[in-house]
């Protein structure tokens, strides 16, 4: 079993890293799909409403609701599956959920970019699909995903990706992650044991 979380500035590659990880073959549950699950519970409209659900979710239950309601998603999951990539992980307290529930089964991986690295690839994004990332800069959306606690969540990582070089390369080193080639210094043991 092993359960990998990604964590990462807007822009920085998560997922680019999620459709790596599904092209291998590996389920993706994110955080946002649990929100928009929740959404769709009460009545009201993914698209629109899932900023005001994902408040009330927090506001009703503490700042682990979202990570807690991921769990029996991911668990679901790893009946059929030996690994699972859990993306859209935003605070240090997310993180505790993930390492109570699966321990040393749990890999937090940072994916990290220069903020006009990040920048040019959103512009280079939004122009791919003729729109751009909501109207909100990329400053003004840096400082929101940091008010949720990216940077203590980042800082808890035990593997960091730098992804300033090739798509290939990037997906070349997710791929080595989620198949279990990259040691994040808890698995040495069980490796080195035949
Ligand atoms: N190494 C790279 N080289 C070139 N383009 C890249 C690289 N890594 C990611 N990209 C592109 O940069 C854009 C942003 O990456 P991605 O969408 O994966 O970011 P994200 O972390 O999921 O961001 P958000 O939180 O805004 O959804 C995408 O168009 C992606 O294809």
């Amino acid at each position: 079993m092993h359960v990998i979380g990604t964590v990462g500035l807007p822009g920085s590659g998560k997922g680019e890293a999620a459709t790596v990880a599904r092209e291998d073959g590996i389920p993706v549950v994110t955080m946002g799909d649990v929100v928009r699950q929740e959404t769709a519970d009460r009545g009201l409209d993914p698209a629109k409403d899932h900023g005001k659900v994902a408040q009330a979710l927090r506001d009703e239950n503490g700042p682990a609701a979202i990570a807690e309601r991921s769990l029996p998603m991911i668990e679901d999951r790893l009946e059929t599956h030996e690994t699972v990539l859990v993306d859209g992980i935003r605070s240090g307290t997310e993180v505790d959920v993930f390492e109570e529930a699966f321990n040393d089964a749990f890999t937090l991986v940072s994916i990290e970019a220069p903020f006009e690295v990040r920048a040019e690839r959103i512009d280079e994004r939004g122009r791919d699909v003729g729109e751009a990332d909501g109207g909100e800069s990329l400053a003004a959306r840096d400082e929101r995903e940091r008010g949720f606690g990216m940077d203590d969540a980042m800082a808890r990582a035990t593997v960091v990706i730098e992804n300033t070089g090739s798509l290939e390369a990037f997906h070349e080193e997710i791929r080595s992650i989620v198949r279990g080639e990259t040691d994040d210094g808890k698995h040495a043991e069980a490796e080195a044991d035949p």
